[in-house]
């Protein structure tokens, strides 16, 4: 793979495995061909290669069969961590069915240095890199991101510093020069490879993990770390700077339910996983296909995060992991397709170049001091008189004016240009003076024909009559009768600016037709109804969520009221103070959601009523014949165009809203879980055994030593290469396993841990701080 040459590359790799199906699948010679003997028909699936069937063919861009993780990092991934340090967008991406080695690939074994995957390398290349190309200064910052049943979650969020707690407020955006990003996704900057693994370790601990049939440990979800890069030149002045983005993709893998034996939560996840890579296919056909013009990235949150790293500016790597067993066949068949497809994606890498803005000025302003500087020069050698660039005193300008109306008035032929300044202070004055003769022409104009007193007693008429209607209508009349004194003012003043406001309404109105048609209904239905204010109209329309609440919920941690002679209170009753108490928050977010779903509804219901009302009307024409009045406008149309669009945004907030429910259902499963374990461990250390309560705390305690030990004891048991950066993976493997015993601990017994525990150790550095 080679930065900036054009196109995907697709590598295939092969999990290990004792069966695999020699029968069925050859790897040619030239390492880049995948034949596949094999058809739906089980009778034939027996000696399929010898000669009995023409295989299916793919060719990758190479196949890596019983490779080292070394191997596999240096052939798909170190040429495009270089062109990242070059300025190009990067992306490797491993998809493949569940368990067929795309987490072992891209991270690799956490605990063993040699068998760590893609990400950490990548790490330790960008480090070195950075290290060795002195002439530039490096920024590198990371981020994490999870997609879990199409919720976005940032698996850093548990790092000290980071903003982001919760995963409502991402969004995917887009902007001209920075591309696709996450908002609300925390970045981390880092300036070591050490800090850099700790944080991969973190987001790694978070990554919600199940277990099935065909993968004891099967990533349950789609997950992006992206290594964004800026460098800036050390030797050069310059004011431009490059940066780029590495994202290095695990994706979840595909399921066929059956063979999983998934239920309950874990086949939720799957269909979620399933639904969304078959939107990535979708794309990625789009993508394949030169003669479509749209791409359907917004279908999911992957695609859509995805979008700038899939082609285009971006030199991209997949990599398609299979099983080689025969009973896998089907899916690595499936597989290949994909990769195949994959090919054909175009890509069109460029340096992301950019300026800076206050370096760019500081530039210019030298440039210009240097132009003036030789000017003057010139200036001397050719005896003009020398130019200056302050402003001009009122003298010069009392000067110029004159000269200027002697000029208007003829007594002047000429006026003798001398610098920049003076002309412009010429062109102004004669600005002034075309002004005055317009004001003076339209004043004589209004004397001429009377303007001001017709206008006068047009207002003193209205007025008379407005006076005559009832004391309800006076809120209204004063404010149009004051709209009606403005205009006739701005009117006067200033026709041409009236002119643009008007046309500017007409722009705000086009883009929203529903409002304005609501807006105008609502006008004609209640002509002579009291104006509201804004401010008021949006409270009386918006009673739910927020103000019900404050008057429903009760204060945090006031008890709810029963009766004294009914204990424990009936059920209903205790639901109904648990929806108003402890259970508000979520009550409201049931609220919203069966407010968002009416809405559905209702539009829904228009749009159905819009339809028939279209459908009446071809009816009509089709017995009536082609001239047939009240045939449906073009309003009826646009309406129901906007109606749909209306229909599909809220139906889509309404998706993103059951999608973070189920994620929070999730949390709320293993939190019960979590609270039942703890309620236990507290009632048995409370009431029963209090001697039990030293022994756990000791159990762990041990356990922390140990892995300390573990870890200084791997480090030491493995010959050193490149010593420094496998001292780093052990440190911060060691880190992350501390951290989880410390909050493992912090779960059993409040026991403060010694921090220095771990730093006699002499291996160990202080805990990285994690909220
Ligand atoms: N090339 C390999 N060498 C050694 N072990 C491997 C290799 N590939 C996969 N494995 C092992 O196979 C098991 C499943 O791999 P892994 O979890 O990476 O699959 P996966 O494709 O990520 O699955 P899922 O989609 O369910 O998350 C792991 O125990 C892993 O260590």
């Amino acid at each position: 793979m080679k930065a900036g040459s054009g196109q995907v590359a697709v590598f295939v790799r092969f999990r290990p495995t004792a069966n695999f199906a020699h029968g069925l699948i050859e790897c040619l010679r030239d390492g880049k061909t995948v034949n596949i003997y094999y058809i739906k028909d089980s009778r034939r699936l027996q000696n399929s290669k010898n000669g009995l069937l023409s295989p299916l063919s793919f060719q990758m861009e190479g196949v890596l069969q019983d490779v080292s993780q070394e191997e596999v990092y240096s052939r798909v991934c170190q040429q495009v961590v270089q062109g990242a340090l070059d300025g190009y967008n990067g992306t490797v991406m491993c998809f493949g069915q569940t368990g067929a080695g795309k987490t072992y690939t891209m991270t690799g074994s956490t605990g063993l240095y040699k068998q760590r995957g893609i990400i950490p390398r990548a790490l330790q290349e960008v480090f070195q890199e950075v290290e060795k190309r002195t002439e530039y200064s490096f920024s590198v910052h990371l981020s994490y991101l999870e997609i879990y049943n199409e919720t976005m979650v940032d698996l850093l969020s548990s790092v000290q510093g980071s903003s982001q707690q919760f995963s409502r407020g991402m969004v995917v955006m887009e902007e001209p020069g920075r591309g696709v990003f996450i908002r609300g996704l925390s970045l981390h900057p880092v300036h070591r490879e050490e800090d850099a693994l700790n944080l991969l370790f973190e987001g790694e601990m978070n990554r919600i993990i199940g277990s099935h049939a065909m993968n004891r440990n099967s990533s349950r979800s789609h997950c992006i770390f992206s290594v964004h890069i800026e460098s800036r030149s050390r030797t050069m002045s310059d004011a431009k700077y490059v940066t780029s983005k590495l994202n290095l993709v695990d994706l979840a893998g595909s399921e066929r339910l059956g063979k999983t034996g998934s239920e309950g939560q874990i086949l939720k996840e799957a269909t979620y996983i399933n639904k969304s890579l078959s939107f990535l296919e979708q794309a990625i056909l789009a993508l394949a296909d030169s003669r479509r013009e749209h791409v359907p990235f917004r279908q999911t949150k992957l695609t859509h995060a995805l979008k700038d790293s899939l082609g285009g500016n971006c030199n991209t790597v997949f990599v398609a992991n299979i099983y080689g067993e025969a009973s896998q066949i089907e899916e690595t068949i499936s597989t290949l397709r994909f990769a195949s497809r994959m090919k054909c994606v175009r890509t069109d890498p460029a340096v992301n170049e950019h300026v800076d803005p206050a370096l760019q000025i500081k530039k210019l302003q030298k440039e210009v001091q240097m132009l003036k500087e030789e000017l003057s020069i010139c200036n001397t050698l050719m005896k003009r008189p020398t130019t200056t660039y302050e402003p001009l005193s009122e003298a010069q300008l009392a000067e110029i004016n004159n000269q200027v109306e002697r000029y208007i008035d003829g007594s002047l032929k000429e006026i003798s240009i001398t610098s920049i300044g003076q002309v412009n202070a010429v062109f102004a004055q004669f600005k002034v003076a075309v002004q005055e003769q317009k004001q003076k022409v339209m004043a004589q104009l209004c004397q001429t024909y009377n303007l001001v007193e017709k206008d006068q007693s047009a207002k003193t008429s209205t007025n008379k009559e407005w006076d005559a209607r009832g004391s309800n209508e006076d809120v209204e009349t004063s404010a149009q009768s004051q709209k009606q004194e403005q205009h006739t003012n701005l009117t006067k003043e200033k026709p041409m600016k009236s002119r643009e406001k008007s046309s500017q309404n007409k722009r705000q109105g086009e883009g929203t037709p529903i409002s304005r048609k609501q807006m105008e209904s609502a006008s004609k239905s209640k002509p002579n109804s009291v104006q509201i204010p804004e401010k008021q109209q949006v409270t009386q329309a918006e009673p739910d969520t927020e103000s019900a609440d404050t008057q429903e919920s009760q204060q945090p941690g006031s008890e709810p009221f029963y009766p004294e002679h009914v204990f424990p209170p009936p059920k209903a009753d205790a639901f109904e103070d648990f929806k108003l108490g402890q259970g508000s928050k979520i009550n409201g977010i049931l609220k919203e959601n069966k407010g968002l779903a009416e809405e559905v509804n209702t539009i829904k219901r228009k749009i159905d009523c819009t339809v028939a009302t279209i459908q009446q009307h071809t009816n009509i024409q089709e017995t009536q014949g082609p001239f047939v009045e009240g045939e449906p406008d073009a309003t009826l149309i646009l309406q129901l165009r906007d109606l749909k669009a209306l229909y599909r945004h809220r139906l889509e907030a309404l998706h993103s809203i059951k999608a973070e429910v189920n994620y929070c259902q999730h949390l709320v499963d293993q939190c019960r879980v979590r609270l039942l374990s703890e309620f236990e461990t507290w009632y048995k250390n409370t009431f029963l055994l209090p001697e039990e309560e030293l022994e756990t705390t000791k159990d762990k305690t041990l356990a922390q030593t140990e892995t300390n030990q573990q870890c200084s004891e791997q480090l030491e048991n493995n010959p050193l290469s490149d010593r420094s950066s496998e001292q780093s993976f052990y440190n911060a493997r060691c880190r992350t396993l501390q951290r989880r015993n410390s909050r493992m601990l912090t779960c059993v017994t409040p026991v403060p841990i010694n921090p220095s525990a771990g730093s006699e150790q002499g291996k160990v550095s202080p805990v990285l701080p994690v909220k």
